[in-house]
């Protein structure tokens, strides 16, 4: 899909949040970070976790990282201490202070996780086991691809879970957790009651969180060339995230 995408670059964040109070919900792989050939393969901006800090207290807290990776992952890549996240596409949710937000998410059943350390032996694609979800990679072998999915169809239809299709990864999870789902959570509370929500992010499981920016008012940046999209604006690249946000 390269440059066949055509969006503007949303306008400056200073101006907006001039206007009114604006929220931001951020991606991590993709979005923040630029994608890696494994999973703990990546390489975190210095100090990204200070510079989060420090645009969360210009939003006035309205900030909150949403990511396919579970949060007790994600911290041990960019401490999120005094920052509100997301993990596992939205199944898990804490506040800027480590409250749990909304429903507790629950972890897959012991038998798909037995069934997904066979299967990715089998397979020969990398298994990622989360809190409350799994990911198998083949980025290292892109033709398993097809095979991973069925195999990920299957197992998820058998246990009523549900598949997640990402960059070089097929993932489960509980059924109905999703980025909206995190958005439209976080909406609820302070800080974010009432903010004009914008969600910044690369993969296919951002676009639940854009739609549900847009059906609260706001909208979504789509980082990089992916079709079809609900984004209203794009930016081209991680670096071209970091100079909008002023990270
Ligand atoms: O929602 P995100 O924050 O974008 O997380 C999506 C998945 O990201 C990770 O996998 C992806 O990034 C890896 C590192 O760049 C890459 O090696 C892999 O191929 C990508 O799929 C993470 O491992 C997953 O758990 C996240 O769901």
């Amino acid at each position: 899909m390269d440059g066949a995408i055509e969006l503007p670059p949303p306008p400056p964040l200073v101006r907006l949040m001039e206007k009114r109070a604006h929220a931001l919900f951020l991606d991590f792989d993709g979005t923040l970070v630029d994608i890696a050939p494994t999973p703990g393969g990546i390489a975190v901006p210095d100090r990204l976790a200070d510079r989060l800090r420090a645009l969360s207290q210009r939003l006035d807290g309205r900030l909150a990282l949403v990511t396919g990776r579970s949060l007790e992952d994600l911290a041990g890549h960019c401490p999120i201490d005094g920052i509100a996240c997301a993990g596992s596409h939205g199944a898990a949710r804490r506040d800027a202070e480590g409250r749990p937000l909304g429903a507790a998410a629950q972890p897959l059943p012991d038998a798909v996780f037995e069934a997904l350390h066979q299967g990715a032996r089998d397979l020969g694609v990398v298994l990622e086991a989360k809190t409350h979800g799994a990911a198998l990679h083949f980025r290292s072998d892109p033709e398993r691809a097809a095979q991973a999915h069925a195999f990920a169809a299957d197992l998820a239809g058998r246990h009523a879970l549900a598949v997640k299709q990402g960059k070089a990864v097929v993932e489960i999870t509980q059924a109905g957790a999703d980025k909206g789902g995190a958005v439209r959570e976080f909406l609820k509370h302070p800080p974010f009651v009432g903010a004009v929500p914008i969600f910044v992010g690369d993969d296919v499981t951002d676009e639940d969180g854009m739609a549900a920016c847009n059906d609260a008012g706001g909208f979504g940046v789509l980082v990089g060339d992916r079709s079809p999209t609900v984004a209203r604006y794009r930016l081209p690249n991680v670096s071209s995230v970091y100079e909008w946000l002023s990270l």
